[in-house]
């Protein structure tokens, strides 16, 4: 592989006594979607928006298809698309109208109105922005940023809000973007959309890079298995039934006081074997537990992260 897309070197971000970003570094490819993964506050946006050139850093270096952000401003913009959180289209355009004036400063568009169509905007063409529902005013950010056929695009937490079947259509083109070579940096806090869409996933917390690689990597493709019981099950009772070194975490469920039994293997094997499984149930069957729900699983990245920070990556 040649030099990353964007480089992210040693970056600091501060605003007054808040250190946002403490030190983070990492890549991201031409051809391949490399999601930024944390909870809010992570430092996500300050590290996307130094590499769309709209905030300094105060230490670090950041290079963008070989450039500075800032110093090469206007070389990168044509080569460059940025969606940003908060739209950032004028509250009066229309969106075709908006649409074929960004495509206008390109010299080989996507045609606005297929992108209208792929996006499900075709009916709010004539829309001015500011009476276009949130989930439409993100989806005409997205064409913007990709109406140019850029080689880089930064998407800040493109599918916050979308309706399940607009965030499917902003995955699709995302992997379109993908594969046609493009280097796609987003920002999420959805793990499934980091698990589904990211070749590359980097999770953030506090400012710094707690992991970082593709998802089979970082779950270690390691399986658990699991089920829900009524609270109150015995995990150290279940432990002694299993093989030694087999690991057993009941968790606390929100609804209906139910719990979640996670069993894992010792380490040294990833995979949950057909024995272990029969030995659950059978421990189950002879203390009166109803396993519901009993499934062999991969570990996801929300396991991850817990194991990393203790901390869960979705808000309660
Ligand atoms: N302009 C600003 N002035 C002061 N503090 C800021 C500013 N922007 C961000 N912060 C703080 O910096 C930290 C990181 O924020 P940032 O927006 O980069 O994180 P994030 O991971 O993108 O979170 P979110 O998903 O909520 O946008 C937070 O504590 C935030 O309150």
């Amino acid at each position: 592989m040649g030099t990353p897309a964007v480089e992210v070197t040693d970056l600091v971000k501060r605003y007054g006594e808040t250190t946002a970003v403490a030190g983070l570094s990492f890549t991201a490819p031409a051809g391949a979607v490399t999601a930024l993964l944390g909870p809010n506050g992570a430092g996500k946006t300050s590290t996307v928006e130094i590499c769309e050139g709209f905030r300094r850093a105060d230490a670090g270096t950041v290079r963008v298809l070989g450039m500075d952000p800032v110093a090469d401003a206007a070389r990168l913009k044509p080569r460059v698309g940025v969606m940003l959180q908060s739209g950032g289209v004028p509250t009066g355009a229309r969106a075709g109208e908006w649409l074929r004036l960004m495509a206008s400063f390109h010299a080989r568009p996507i045609a606005p109105e297929s992108l209208l169509e792929r996006l499900g905007l075709a009916s709010a063409a004539r829309t001015p922005f500011r009476r276009l529902s949130g989930g439409q005013q993100q989806r005409l950010s997205l064409a913007a940023a990709v109406i140019g056929r850029p080689e880089a695009v930064f998407l800040d937490e493109p599918t916050a809000g979308l309706d399940p079947q607009a965030r499917r259509a902003t995955w699709d083109l995302v992997a379109e973007l993908r594969d046609a070579g493009v280097a796609v940096l987003l920002t999420t806090h959805y793990m499934e959309e980091a698990e589904r869409l990211a070749d590359r996933v980097v999770i953030i917390d506090g400012g710094r890079v707690v992991a970082d690689g593709s998802t089979s990597e970082l779950t270690r493709a390691r399986q658990e298995l699991r089920f829900e019981a009524r609270s109150g099950l015995d995990a150290e009772a279940l432990r002694t039934a299993l093989p030694e070194g087999t690991r057993v975490e009941v968790r606390a469920e929100g609804a209906g006081g139910r719990a979640a039994c996670v069993v894992s293997g010792d380490g040294s094997d990833e995979r949950i074997g057909p024995e272990l499984v029969a030995t659950v149930s059978t421990w189950c069957a002879a203390n009166g537990v109803d396993p519901e729900g009993l499934r062999v699983q991969r570990r996801t990245l929300e396991d991850v992260f817990l194991e990393l920070t203790g901390r869960e990556l979705r808000e309660p």
